[in-house]
Parts: structure tokens; sequence; C-alpha cells
């Protein structure tokens, strides 16, 4: 967790003057994008993607598959509806270079495909990519038998010499750090000779809303997915191998990046309304409905979308947030608001995030005045009034999104490289100047 001295520039958050009335329209998800794009990469035959993201991550996504020769254009919907990704899949070439700068989904779903290739793909990134971790996957496609150069640390940079196929079956691995070490290869599983069948086993494993959003999309590419929820074997997931089918699918609004503007309304007592919220999900930001109807506000999902409303109050919460761990900086962020202390838990596996979530989030709100610990597996956050400073960032757009919540309350917080919230939210800014009628 190092201050980055390459973005010193500072962005002054602005501060609420009263309760936000607004409507934000939240681009697309980051999941289920850089999903969507592996699924179709894979496909037997074409298929659209329409209101992709694009953001750094789903941009690193495109390229890297198109690297590998997959055709990826620009173009209206089948309905001439929105803007859309066609996507052309080819045979997967090699020799191929990848830079999955820090994209999580990147470093670990794109290695099996690689190993599908014709041809070397060398995967490299930022050096926080160095950091983390990815031997689920690599030990698991050696197991495979697929062939891949490392430096022996069981992270990047690597080489995937890809030999046009893959064998494929049964496969341990501990997920314990990261849910995509899972999802990672079930996406490619259904194109390995035997399929794959992947057993988790270690500690508790992490966001598994992620896993089933895997296994949902994976279904509706018409593959055969066995898992624990359906009557299996617990950590037990099983793709059979087969054809995927191209789709036309619209890519939901990316609801933990609606969580700032959520945040907005519930620290200021105001109303945020995220039209397209989806009725059913498995994006682990449905949960804010949840996390932030405790924490002092309603809401109420209509026709117009998700309207979240702020009742004045913002209280302390005691929560497990394992399985919807990307919302933690942000949760934190509302707690140091709060009325009372919270006890964040269940989300050890942040220090090996963007960055070390649980010490950044510890020293930048602190540094403002905050009384927040970390504990062995979370925070625990006491409320203590809150005064103007630098907000810190790591290179973590969710910690950008985080000091942008506290700078609403408290007045002279500014925040250190707000340009990283690039990775999932490029229009950040733009759309938090909006909601606050700027
Ligand atoms: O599969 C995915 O799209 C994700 C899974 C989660 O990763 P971890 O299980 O590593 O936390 C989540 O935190 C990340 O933002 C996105
Ligand atoms: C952990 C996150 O991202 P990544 O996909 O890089 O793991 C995140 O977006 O909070």
């Amino acid at each position: 967790m190092t201050v980055n001295p390459t973005h010193t520039a500072l962005w002054p958050a602005p501060h609420a003057s009263g309760a936000v009335a607004a409507t934000v329209h939240v681009p697309g998800s980051k999941s289920v994008t850089n999903r969507a794009l592996v699924l179709a990469a894979l496909a037997a035959e074409p298929g659209w993607l329409r209101r992709p993201l694009r953001s750094r991550d789903t941009l690193l996504m495109a390229a890297a598959l198109r690297a590998m020769d997959v055709g990826i254009e620009e173009g209206v919907g089948p309905d001439g509806s929105g803007e859309a990704w066609r996507v052309i899949p080819s045979g997967l070439r090699g020799p191929a270079t990848v830079d999955v700068g820090n994209a999580g989904t990147v470093m670990r779903f794109l290695p099996p495909v690689a190993a599908l290739a014709d041809g070397p793909i060398r995967f490299d990134g930022d050096p926080r990519s160095y950091e983390r971790p990815l031997h689920g996957v690599i030990d698991a496609l050696r197991a495979l038998g697929a062939r891949i150069d490392d430096d022996g640390r069981g992270a990047l940079p690597l080489t995937v010499h890809g030999a046009g196929a893959v064998e494929g079956g049964q496969v341990e691995i501990d997920a314990s750090s990261s849910s995509q070490f899972v999802s990672a290869l079930l996406l490619s599983g259904a194109r390995f000779n035997q399929g794959v069948e992947v057993r988790h086993v270690g500690s508790a494993l992490p966001s598994m809303p992620h896993i089933r959003m895997t296994v949902d999309m994976l279904r509706a590419c018409g593959a055969q997915v066995d898992t624990p929820e359906a009557g299996g074997e617990p950590n037990v997931w099983r793709v059979a191998p087969g054809a995927l089918l191209g789709r036309d699918l619209t890519v939901e609004p990316d609801l933990s990046n609606a969580q700032p503007f959520l945040a907005a309304a519930l620290i200021t007592g105001g109303r945020v309304t995220v039209p397209d919220w989806p009725a059913r999900t498995t994006q682990p930001g449905d949960a804010l409905r949840r996390i932030f109807t405790e924490m002092g506000g309603s809401c109420e999902l209509t026709e117009q979308g998700l309207t979240f409303t702020g009742s004045g109050s913002v209280h302390g919460i005691d929560v497990d947030l394992s399985e919807v761990g990307e919302l933690t900086p942000g949760i934190a962020a509302v707690a140091a608001l709060a009325d009372s202390p919270s006890t964040l838990r269940g989300v050890a596996h942040l220090r090996l995030h963007e960055t070390d979530r649980l010490a950044a989030l510890t020293k930048e709100i602190n540094e403002l005045g905050g009384d927040v610990t970390e504990t062995a597996d979370g925070l625990h956050i006491r409320p203590r009034p809150l005064h103007g400073g630098v907000f810190h960032t790591y290179d973590d757009h969710r910690m950008a999104t985080a000091g942008a919540i506290i700078g609403l309350a408290v007045p002279g917080v500014q925040i250190e490289n707000v340009a990283t919230t690039a990775k999932t939210l490029p229009d950040f800014p733009e759309l938090w100047a909006g909601m606050l009628g700027n």
C-alpha cells in the first residue's frame, strides 16, 4: 500500500449543501461485461453485447481478446437500439501479449482462454498485478494439462503456452483468496476436452454471488453446469464439455458502482433513483438494498428503477461482507459518518485487492480524524467528527468513491487521483457533479 507519486492531482470532493435529489444512470456492470466478452469469444457463433461497460478493465479485456484474434466490432444492437459490441469468435491465435492492468477479471479469466490458443500468450500488468494471487489458476491449469512459464511465485508476469486444446477434468484449488479462480476455470471449462470439475479446498470461499453470476451466464450460453446449490456436493462445480451459444445480451447497470450514489441519498437524507435496476440479479450490489436500509434509509423498486431515500439518520451496522466484499469501501465510508459504531467482518481477502483495502481505509479515514481499527477479517469503525484533508486512493477506484462519499458530508476533502475511477467508472466525476446539480 504505497501512495502513488505520479498521481498527485487533487480533486476537491464536492460538499453537499442539502439533501440530494437525482436520477443517476449508472453504466454497465464490469463483472457481467467481462464474463460476457469471454463467453462470446469462446462461443461457436457470433454474439452481441449491448450497453457494455467501457472502462479500463473492460477495454483491457476486449484488447486482450482482439490480440488473440477475436473480432470485437462497434455497432448498434440487432434491434437498432443502443450501442453494442458484436463479438466474432475465432480460432484463438498466439503469439500475443496481454496487458491485464490491475483487473482481477482479466488476469484470472484469460489464462484458461490462452491455454486454448494455438501459441504462446504473454501476460503482464501494473506493478500491483504482480502481488495479487493467481496461484489457483496457474496450478489448476497445469494440473489440467496446460504449460505455463512463470517465475515460481504463482503470480504475474507469465506465459501460457497455448496448445490449441486443454485436456481438462478434475482439479482441486484453494480459492479462499479469490472467487475469481473458480469463475476462471468454469468460464473456459466447456471448451476443455473433458470439461472441468473444480473442487474448492481451504477456508471459506468469498464472493459467492460472483460465482453464481458465472454459472448463470454459462447456462444462458447453453452450458451444462452442476453446482452445490443444485443438490451437488458442497464446494464442487462441474461444467460439461460442449459448444457455447452466441448470445444477444444487454448488460445490467453496475450495482456496486451505484453504491456511492445510493450512499449520497443515505447520508444527505435525500433521494436517488437508479434506472434499470434489475428485479433479479446475481450482482452483489443488490445487497445494498438490505444493507443501506439497515443503516437508515428505505428503498423501493418500481418501473422507474430503484429509488433509495435517506431518513436523515445514518446508523452503524454489524455485518458479514464476505459475499459482497467489493462493497466494503463504500460501506466503511458511510459507517464513518454514522451515529453508532460498525463492525465489518469476513473480508480479510480485501488485503489482496487493488490495494490492501483494510489498511488503506483505516489510514485515510483516521487521517481525517476518524477512529478505525483493523481486525483479523475486517474493520471496527467508531464515528467521530471528521475534518477536511487529502484522501489517498492507492490506485483503487473504490477508495476514490469512498472518499467522495465522505466529502459530501465533510467540507475540504480532496481526493488524490480521482482518475483511478476509470478502472470501472470513467465518468464518475461528471456523474457525481450531475447528481449534485452542478
Ligand atoms: O468475478 C468477479 O467479477 C469479481 C469477483 C470478486 O473478486 P474476489 O472474489 O477476488 O473478491 C469481486 O471482489 C471483484 O470485484 C469482481
Ligand atoms: C476487487 C475488485 O476488482 P477486480 O476485478 O480487479 O478484482 C473491485 O472491483 O472491487
